[in-house]
């Protein structure tokens, strides 16, 4: 009869394709649990997943049931998140709002920007599927992606912002409606199908407005990824951005900072601040929250009459304030 012990070492010494390590030397072998039939139930971390969950499937039934004797084994695959040494974990944000319209596409976009002025390599996810504009505040042209040999998508980029959007897949000016399976499937290819180019940092994930679908497949495909959530000063606003901000914190991310949008009109002529959407909606939903708000942005566009400020704009000065405080809550 096989041990618990045994049957722990044996799987463990099979070997995860994509680091071409054992599942032991990787850390894969997560949950292993022999039921009262004698049954096993095991959890398995796996490297590109996708492509190989059946070819390391078949190894460990084989194992289990033909080498061990055991009577049946019940096998969930997920994403590894093993890094191994010498190589740089790439962090991941998510930028999170309750209401759509807040300037959520309009914050990360610029916060990637910021970011890169910080002497960073940034990627954006445009996982906001039912409105996705990073591709548009951004300018970027959309061509038909490249692929690697190993079929891994080539993000397109855009002042060094590579970018990787549902919109590359939708067919232009016709809606789709994305319903929960085929969106964790186009979801499954932007987390394991994209081979980002360079030595990236940080990985900014657009999320759609509200809590729903998406924010839980972000959950299960990084799970440490960490949540910005974007308001405007506006209460109701807040209220709604606090929601989305519980429903992270619920799941488990670690919600890290407030940003509040379209917080003032700085007035040229009387040299004042006017709030013309009120105030405090970014210190509440802060408060609520227990975290501090990074920054506030005003009401304006940049020069250039792109949606991008540079470094030299008062509203690019708040975005390199917002990147630094992300930088130090990402221990970057
Ligand atoms: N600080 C700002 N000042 C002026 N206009 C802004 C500001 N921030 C965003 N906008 C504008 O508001 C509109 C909505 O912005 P954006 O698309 O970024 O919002 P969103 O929250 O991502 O929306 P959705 O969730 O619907 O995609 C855009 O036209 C954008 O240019």
């Amino acid at each position: 009869m096989t041990t618990y012990d045994e049957l722990k070492k044996k799987i463990e010494t099979i070997i995860d394709p994509g680091f071409n390590k054992t599942l032991g030397e990787v850390n894969g072998v997560k949950k292993l649990v022999v039921g009262p039939t004698g049954v096993v139930e095991a959890e398995i971390y796996l490297k590109d997943q996708t492509k190989f969950e059946q070819q390391v499937k078949i190894e460990i039934i084989k194992l289990v049931k033909i080498e061990l004797g055991f009577p049946g084994i019940k096998i969930v695959f997920f994403e590894s998140l093993f890094v191994p040494e010498g190589e740089k974990a790439i962090k991941y944000l998510a930028i999170a709002s309750g209401k759509g319209g807040v300037g959520k596409s309009t914050v990360t976009a610029n916060l990637a920007a910021a970011l890169i002025r910080a002497g960073k390599k940034i990627g954006i996810i445009d996982a906001d599927v039912y409105g996705p504009s990073i591709p548009n505040v951004l300018q970027l042209d959309i061509k038909p992606l490249e692929a690697t040999k190993d079929e891994l998508m080539i993000p397109l980029e855009k002042d060094g912002i590579q970018v990787i959007s549902t919109e590359f897949f939708m067919p232009p000016e016709k809606p789709l409606m994305w319903r929960g399976p085929m969106l964790g499937k186009m979801l499954v290819h932007f987390f394991n199908g994209v081979k980002w180019q360079e030595d990236i940092d940080m990985i900014l994930i657009d999320l759609p407005p509200g809590t729903g679908d998406v924010a839980l497949d972000v959950k299960s495909y990084v799970p440490k990824s960490r949540v910005m959530v974007v308001t405007t000063p506006h209460i109701n606003a807040s209220n709604i951005a606090v929601k989305a901000g519980i429903g992270a914190q619920n799941i488990g991310h670690e919600v890290i900072g407030v940003v509040e949008n379209m917080s003032y009109y700085f007035n040229e002529c009387s040299q004042k601040r006017e709030f013309l959407f009120g105030q405090g909606g970014g210190d509440s939903v802060a408060k609520r929250l227990g975290v501090k708000v990074f920054g506030q942005v005003p009401i304006g566009q940049p020069l250039d009459k792109s949606y991008i400020f540079s470094g030299k704009e008062e509203a690019g000065k708040v975005y390199d304030a917002i990147a630094k405080e992300v930088l130090r809550e990402m221990e970057m």
